[in-house]
């Protein structure tokens, strides 16, 4: 029997002792990763190691594709209803909110996120986003299309079989539920990987998948590096689709390892460098508001943030004022914490990269307006920043940070704002803030994004789709449109009495 991390919380937020087994979990059983060998979590508020789980590896993700074939041949995919498929699904989401706590501890703890926004954000999405798509279980219906009195043809929508499920750590619960929501509805069955820094809340459901009664191997999770078990999965010869929330550079190396392979199907959600436009007429105390929470909301990891802010030239200087006073009055602190709105980024790699990012933005000349720093001594934490007097072509402007750091760009005409907010590679989402019906229109349709907010931003529901246009990715994810994402359509032509 692999090991289990017990942990007795005694925070402000939580009190409680929560156990989570921490090996591979293949065919509704824990084992230890083939190679016995571990990998350490590091706690980001003070880089202190609090955890080992099993470090999975390809061998792992072998076992886990012969159990989940097994599972789809004998006793999932179209061999159970879609009402009893919702069953289980409706029943796993009331599993999740009786430990939903303990759910957000985890998050917590592995993440660095606020225990306040871990439950009121995280787990509760992620426990609505599988009750969305619970209710589509049974409403997976193909068409009929009339061509001939003599003919009936109709299409099917079949589940594809075994899908790699590859996630990150930003949102590591509310993407494990993205991700099997609608692969499960539609009757697929599932080796996820989680991210190797924020696995310990995947762990955690794997014991409540078994407890509802999902059948073994429907849903399996190889802990471990994206360099192996990652790249295990998308190069996999009988893993027939793999879906990917990451960065663009993995997104490219996902596409590859398919393409390689066997030519699975590829859904890739990536980054983004989403603008966030406010306008003249637009009401500054809620286009503060949400800007503020357009790029710090969970420490600007977020790919969807609204890092570049654009304001129009009238009310740049209300706006700036406005916008650094709420920036530092975030407090930053133990996310465990009443009060604590941002906790630390998620690794030292990504303070570090996020860090390199605010040096560059002060050599190539950009105005540090408030924040830029570290804060505190320990762990990973980086003070809410704006940078003004940017140029387009600083690094800054046009790549991808991840992290609390946003750009406020002065504008006055409006063709120019759309022209600079298109120049990027991304095209994730955008916001805009204005009281002008025909503005907000107009300007959110020559957007190049696949998400635009109306005043108001990073405001996601999983009966509404979210995915990029350009290097943003590939497919969509929630709504009805992810349905697409798990299903082949198959056509039957019948003859009734047509003649050859
Ligand atoms: N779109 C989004 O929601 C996210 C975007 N990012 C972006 O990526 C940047 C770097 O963050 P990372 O943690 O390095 O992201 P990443 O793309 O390396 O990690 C995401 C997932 O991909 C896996 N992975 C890594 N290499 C792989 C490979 N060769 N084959 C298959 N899977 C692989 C990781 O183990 C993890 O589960 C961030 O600064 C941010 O810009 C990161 C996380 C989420
Ligand atoms: N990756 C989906 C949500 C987000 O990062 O904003």
């Amino acid at each position: 029997m692999p090991s289990q991390f017990v942990k007795e919380f005694d925070t402000p937020a939580y009190k409680g002792k929560v156990t989570v087994n921490t090996g591979v979990f293949i065919n509704n059983e824990w084992r230890d990763g083939s190679d016995n060998t571990t990998i350490d979590l590091i706690n980001p508020t003070n880089g202190q190691a609090y955890a080992k789980i099993s470090e999975g590896t390809a061998k792992d993700v072998d076992l886990a594709v012969e159990a989940a074939q097994k599972a789809f041949d004998t006793t999932w995919g179209l061999k159970t209803p879609g009402l009893a498929r919702g069953e289980l699904m409706w029943k796993l989401a009331f599993a999740m909110e009786e430990i939903q706590d303990e759910l957000a501890a985890l998050e917590v703890l592995d993440n660095g996120k606020t225990f306040k926004d871990a439950k009121s954000i995280d787990v509760a999405a992620a426990i609505g986003c599988i009750k969305y798509y619970a209710g589509w279980a049974d409403k997976n219906m193909g068409q009929q299309i009339e061509t001939h009195e003599g003919k009936f043809a109709y299409t099917r929508h079949e589940p594809i079989g075994v899908v790699g499920q590859i996630i990150p750590w930003n949102f590591p619960l509310l993407m494990w539920s993205w991700k099997i929501g609608p692969a499960l509805a539609t009757g697929n069955v599932i080796v996820m990987k989680p991210s190797e820094l924020t696995p310990l809340s995947a762990l955690r459901c794997c014991d409540l998948i078994k407890k509802v009664g999902f059948p073994p191997g429907v849903i399996n999770v190889v802990t471990g590096y994206g360099q192996t078990v990652g790249n295990a999965i998308s190069t996999h010869m009988k893993i027939d689709k793999v879906a990917f929330t990451g960065s663009t550079l993995v997104g490219r190396k996902i596409m590859e390892g398919a393409a390689k392979s066997n030519l699975k199907k590829v859904t890739l959600e990536l980054g983004g460098k989403s603008p966030n436009i406010i306008f003249d007429d637009a009401d500054i105390d809620t286009a503060v508001g949400w800007a503020s929470h357009g790029i710090y909301w969970n420490h600007g990891q977020a790919c969807c943030a609204g890092s570049r802010i654009f304001v129009q030239e009238g009310i740049y200087d209300k706006f700036l004022t406005a916008f650094a006073k709420k920036a530092q009055s975030i407090q930053i602190g133990d996310p465990f914490g009443p009060e604590t709105e941002q906790g630390p980024q998620v690794s030292e790699m990504q303070y570090d990269r996020i860090m390199d990012y605010i040096s560059s933005g002060k050599e190539e000349g950009a105005t540090v307006h408030t924040g830029g720093e570290r804060h505190g001594s320990e762990g990973y934490f980086i003070k809410p920043t704006i940078f003004t007097d940017t140029h387009p072509d600083m690094r800054i402007v046009k790549e991808e940070i991840f992290g609390p750091v946003g750009v406020v760009i002065k504008f006055k005409d409006v063709a120019d704002m759309v022209r600079q907010a298109n120049d990027t590679v991304y095209g994730l989402a955008a916001a805009i803030f204005t009281k002008d019906l025909n503005t907000a229109i107009e300007t959110g349709h020559a957007l190049k994004a696949g998400t635009v907010w109306i005043n108001c931003i990073n405001n996601l529901d999983p009966s509404v789709p979210f995915g990029g246009f350009k290097q943003s990715g590939i497919g969509r994810e929630l709504g009805q449109y992810a349905l697409a994402n798990y299903t082949n359509v198959k056509a039957v032509h019948v003859n009734l009495s047509m003649p050859i």
